[in-house]
């Protein structure tokens, strides 16, 4: 292997830990430590003298055991068949069943298709899982919050060796989640959301200076420049620590600037790893050494950070300080390195390429309906918050402006309805048998989906689901399946009750429990992005701040609307293949013009 700092050798041996782990190399070690074992005990039968007797006994209990589990497994698979019987979806024969679905280039789109065809409630074979996709919205809720779902431990395994192990994110929802969940959560509160609006104030006056030097004329990939900003903001407002991310764009060949492109291309690593299972050794080729050295780059990151946490006075109640004072539920001891490591990559992880994807998406959407960005920038207007010829140093963005700024939460949230970033949904497999809203059983041993793009975009959730409408939003209670305007026609509720738990982009809407929702891009059930409240003043103030400047129209190499939908690949996160380039023409310069 080349010599280089950013290539560990501890890496290498935890990717072999890791697949030392994996349900396929266990289950392929059994499969064939039972034929071995049947083999020998054929072998001794036929000629039991030569047959070595402590082996003999070794091998009938193995083989016993084997075979009890192997009955179980088998039992408990037609147990589900049986049970599933009814429900619609595609069949096959093929030992590996629909897997290409989950690893396809789009397998968002292709359940949604899917849904349409077979309905709410569906289910197809993944191997040896029964995997039950449900976009009905009391059901996924049932699930969701059931304590007899977990995560897909095996799905999320694939992220741990990026994120250097299990954590918050991947993980078992056991007591060690929890404490780091409970530990960390106070971080994201309200309170604590007025200095993240500064961070995030500050680091996208970094940027809209970037574009403005830029100029019109040049086309800038945005998608790019929102990560970058999305990177300084977690950096800053979670670790109280400068990642350069935007002020490296200044310096292209400098070492924080590689380190940037490293934490922004590590993603495409895992993918390709995920994709080709044994990538990670085939170091004769330079593409996979790249690979290490870019993930290695991510890991280095990390490990500064961690430095960086324990050599400052970190400000309390930021994530990096509750964090450090969270306790190991079964040592009692603070978390060790080993243990504060992934959670610091996953809080990092979770946070950048969501955030960063939303925002670009969302001035695509712009870009392609005027009269939506026209209402958003009369908003801004209002609030004295636009550059204009009269004022061309607009107000600085507050806080209390954001719950002003109804239409633009509404142009987000319809953003986020219409390209979920965790577009496949929520996996959880099934301890106990369920009976879910309207008698569906699910049974033990099944695996559950809910595929937050079919979820948000089925024609029996969702009237005209694929218009961009923010106006849908502005009406209460929208994110229910039934929405309080029909429940309060029906007098199911008062008028009071419904402005009550009618939920703005910024509200805390996990108060209103009794009503399945039907837009969950962050989630539902314990599980739920604990950073969510982040993402939201991150979205809404990143794209007032932006487009009080500019407007943003796309570069003519992205083939319009349609090349940016083909352009649309799921990776880890949805996201846009290639990045999105656009063109930031100041509206100063353009109101001058006119
Ligand atoms: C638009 C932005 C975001 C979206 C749409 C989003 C969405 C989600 C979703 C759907 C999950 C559940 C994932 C699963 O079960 O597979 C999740 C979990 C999580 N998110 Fe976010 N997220 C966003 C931003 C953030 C930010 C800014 C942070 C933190 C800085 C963050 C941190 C996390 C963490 C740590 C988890 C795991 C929580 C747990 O399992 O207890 N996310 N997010």
């Amino acid at each position: 292997m080349k010599r280089n700092r950013h290539v560990r050798l501890d890496d290498v041996v935890q990717q072999i830990e890791w697949h030392k782990g994996d349900v396929p190399v266990w289950g392929a070690l059994f499969v064939i430590g039972l034929c071995a074992a049947t083999a020998f005990l054929v072998n001794a039968a036929v000629s039991p003298k030569t047959a070595n007797p402590l082996l003999v006994v070794l091998c009938s209990i193995y083989a016993s055991l084997g075979a009890v589990t192997a009955i179980r497994e088998v039992r408990s698979f037609r147990r589900q068949a049986r049970m599933l019987a009814g429900l619609p979806g595609p069949q096959t024969r093929h030992v590996l069943g629909f897997t290409d679905i989950l690893t396809s280039k789009e397998p968002h789109r292709l359940l949604l298709d899917m849904a349409e065809r077979y309905g709410p409630i569906f289910s197809f074979r993944v191997i040896h899982l029964h995997l039950v996709c449900i976009t009905d919205p009391a059901v996924a809720m049932d699930m969701l919050k059931s304590p007899y779902v977990d995560k897909v431990r095996f799905l999320y395994s694939f992220l741990d060796p990026f994120l250097m192990g299990t954590n918050m994110l991947t993980g078992h929802t056991d007591k060690h989640w929890k404490a780091v969940r409970k530990g960390v959560a106070p971080a994201f509160s309200a309170q604590h959301m007025r200095s993240a609006l500064h961070s995030v104030v500050e680091c996208c006056g970094a940027l809209a200076r970037y574009m403005e030097v830029q100029g019109p004329r040049k086309a800038m990939d945005v998608d790019e420049l929102l990560l970058r900003e999305s990177m300084d903001v977690i950096g800053r407002f979670g670790f109280q620590k400068d990642m350069g991310a935007i002020a490296s764009l200044w310096r292209p060949e400098s070492e924080a600037n590689h380190n940037v492109r490293a934490l922004l291309e590590s993603t495409e690593e895992v993918v390709a790893r995920t994709k080709t299972f044994m990538r990670w050794w085939q170091l004769w080729r330079p593409d996979v050494v790249a690979g290490w050295v870019t993930l290695g780059r991510f890991k280095n990151i990390i490990r500064d950070l961690l430095e960086h946490m324990k050599s400052t006075k970190l400000e309390p109640g930021t994530f990096a300080d509750l964090l450090m004072k969270t306790k190991d539920p079964r040592t009692k001891q603070l978390l060790s390195d080993k243990q504060l490591l992934p959670e610091i990559a996953a809080l990092f992880f979770a946070g950048i390429d969501t955030t960063g994807h939303t925002g670009s998406f969302c001035l695509f959407l712009l870009s392609q309906h005027p009269e939506v960005e026209a209402k958003v920038v009369q908003e801004l207007q209002r609030l004295g918050l636009c550059a204009s010829v009269q004022r061309p140093e607009p107000r600085q963005l507050a806080y209390a402006d954001l719950a002003e700024l109804a239409y633009l939460q509404a142009v987000v949230k319809e953003t986020l309805r219409m390209f979920p970033p965790v577009a496949i949904g929520q996996a959880r497999l099934v301890s106990a048998d369920l009976k879910l809203a309207g008698g569906f059983c699910l049974p033990a041993g099944a695996a559950a989906l809910v595929p937050h793009h079919a979820m948000h975009s089925t024609s029996f959730n969702w009237d005209k689901p694929n218009e961009f409408l923010p106006e849908r939003w502005l009406v209460p209670g929208a994110e229910y399946a039934v929405s309080k305007k029909q429940q309060m026609a029906n007098g199911d509720i008062s008028a009071d009750d419904a402005h009550a738990s009618s939920a703005a982009l910024l509200e805390d809407t996990e108060g209103d429990n009794r009503q399945p929702k039907r837009y969950i891009p962050f989630a539902e059930g314990p599980r739920n992005c604990v950073g969510q409240s982040l993402a939201k003043v991150s979205l809404v103030a990143t794209l007032a701040v932006l487009l009080s400047q500019f407007s943003f129209k796309l570069a003519d190499d992205m083939g319009g609307a349609e090349g940016v939908r083909r352009a649309e690949r799921y990776a880890l996160v949805n996201g846009i293949a290639g990045g999105l380039r656009m063109h930031a023409i100041p509206r100063l310069a353009q109101q001058k013009e006119e």
